[in-house]
């Protein structure tokens, strides 16, 4: 009989997972990624259940990395709630497997595995595609993404001033306690993102927020939200003057409204950047398609079990 798997809460993998670690390993799945090396690396496309009696959506994200051996799955649920909602967007579980005999090692909170890994994945875009400065970074958004986006920005790079813009004043306010450094609260988005370099959209937005009018050329977009193919938080400008990369070529025809609906083509993933087999157009500007990727998820529950196992 398998061992019972191990339950690891949220404040674990918090406390567990460092984006030290797990850049580099980010770094190495989605260059593997853009190989398509077949048996090495298998994510089959997202499965999306919508729940639409409750405006909501259940994901499921199964990866295997064949050389590290990592067999994972997320279960990720998202709802578009209403603004005096106290639930959180998105709560996430991931099982971590034992490939070899099939049992599950570890289940884990993957909330934080996603506020995490999705910040360190924007922030590798930004390293690839960096724009010609980075004084300024701008935030549209202040939930959960916005946090951790906000740690890892500013532990990664030095950009002297950190804007941010919430649909609500007290929701940007609580975003500045919660960060625990330099922020300056801005009343519109056309404020917060004029002279920017680097802009980070992280809303549960439907309709555009960002308008292309409004960005500095060369600057780098990482846009996180609308992760649904009639979502935009983009318009039609920024998706045409930008060149636009990607985590996944199927994930972003199959689930990008900003994409599908704007008629951009995608001129490159971020692997296929750091493959060295497409270039960082680093002076023009560029927005960075996230959607999430499955391997993503594995190879940071790989890194919490192993930090778990070390502390026995
Ligand atoms: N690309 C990826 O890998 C991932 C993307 N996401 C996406 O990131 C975004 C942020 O997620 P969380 O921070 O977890 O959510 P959250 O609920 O904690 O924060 C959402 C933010 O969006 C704002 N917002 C909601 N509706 C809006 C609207 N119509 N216009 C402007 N702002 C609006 C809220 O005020 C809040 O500031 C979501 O779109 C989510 O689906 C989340 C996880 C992974
Ligand atoms: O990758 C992910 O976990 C998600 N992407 C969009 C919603 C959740």
């Amino acid at each position: 009989m398998a061992e019972l798997p191990v339950l690891i809460t949220r404040e674990e993998v918090m406390r567990l997972l460092r984006y030290t670690d797990l850049i580099p390993k980010l770094e190495s799945a989605l260059a593997l990624f853009s190989k398509r090396s077949g048996a090495e690396l298998v994510q089959p496309l997202r499965t999306i259940v919508p729940l639409q009696k409750h405006n909501g959506f259940l994901g499921l994200m199964p990866a295997y990395i064949a050389h590290e051996d990592i067999l994972a799955a997320k279960m990720v649920s998202f709802y578009q709630r209403d603004p005096d909602s106290v639930l959180p967007a998105h709560q996430a579980t991931v099982l971590l497997f034992d490939p070899e005999r099939g049992n599950v090692k570890a289940v884990m909170d993957g909330t934080a595995i996603t506020e995490m890994r999705t910040a360190a994945v924007s922030a590798i875009s930004t390293k690839l595609l960096k724009p010609c400065r980075q004084e300024v970074l701008c935030i549209l958004g202040s939930g959960l993404q916005a946090v951790s986006h906000y740690q890892v920005f500013t532990q990664m790079f030095s950009f002297t001033q950190v804007r941010v813009w919430s649909r609500r004043r007290e929701r940007a306010e609580q975003f500045a306690r919660a960060v625990a450094g330099p922020v300056t609260m801005c009343s519109s988005v056309k404020e917060a993102v004029e002279g920017a370099d680097v802009i980070v959209t992280v809303t549960m937005a439907k309709e555009p927020v960002l308008q292309g009018e409004w960005v500095k050329p060369g600057a780098h977009v990482a846009a996180v939200g609308a992760c649904r193919p009639d979502w935009r938080e983009l318009d039609d400008v920024l998706m045409r003057d930008a060149v636009v990369y990607v985590d996944s070529r199927e994930g972003a025809s199959t689930e990008s409204g900003d994409i599908i609906l704007s008629g951009a083509s995608v001129f490159a993933e971020i692997g296929e950047v750091i493959n060295g087999t497409k270039p960082a157009l680093c002076e023009k500007t560029t927005v960075f398609k996230s959607l999430g990727m499955g391997i993503q998820d594995a190879v940071a529950a790989k890194l919490v079990f192993e930090q778990w196992k070390s502390q026995l």
